[in-house]
C-alpha cells in the first residue's frame, strides 16, 4: 500500500525529476507541446498510462501547454505512485 513520502524523500526523489516541482502534498511539471492536437494526443497517452496503473493525474489543458499535478488523493499527499507516474509522464512527454 502506498505510504505518504516524508519532505526528505520528496526532495529525493525530484532531484531525479528535474523537470517537477513541489506544490504542497503535490508534484507538479508543465509540458509545452508543439500544437494543441499534439498536446491532445498527449494527454491520451498519459490518461492509457494512468488508468493502467489506477493512478491519475490532475491536468490542466491550456491550448499548447499542458500542467500535470500528481498527488494521492486516498492518501492526501505524495506516494511513491506519483513519483513513478510523474516519471511516466516524462516518459511520454519525451516521445514528442
Ligand atoms: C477506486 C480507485 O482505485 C481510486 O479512486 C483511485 C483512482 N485514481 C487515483 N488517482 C490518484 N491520483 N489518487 C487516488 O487516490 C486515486 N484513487
Amino acid at each position: 500500500m502506498a505510504e505518504l513520502l516524508s519532505d526528505t524523500e520528496v526532495d529525493e526523489a525530484l532531484r531525479s525529476l528535474p523537470h517537477w516541482q513541489r506544490a504542497g502534498d503535490s508534484i507538479t511539471r508543465t509540458v509545452k507541446c508543439p500544437t494543441f492536437p499534439a498536446a491532445i494526443a498527449l494527454v491520451d497517452r498519459v490518461a492509457v498510462a494512468a488508468e493502467s496503473r489506477d493512478h491519475h493525474p490532475d491536468i490542466d489543458i491550456r491550448w499548447r501547454t499542458l500542467t500535470f499535478i500528481c498527488a494521492t488523493h486516498f492518501k492526501g499527499g505524495i506516494t511513491e505512485l506519483d513519483v513513478s507516474l510523474a516519471r511516466e509522464i516524462d516518459r511520454l512527454a519525451a516521445e514528442d
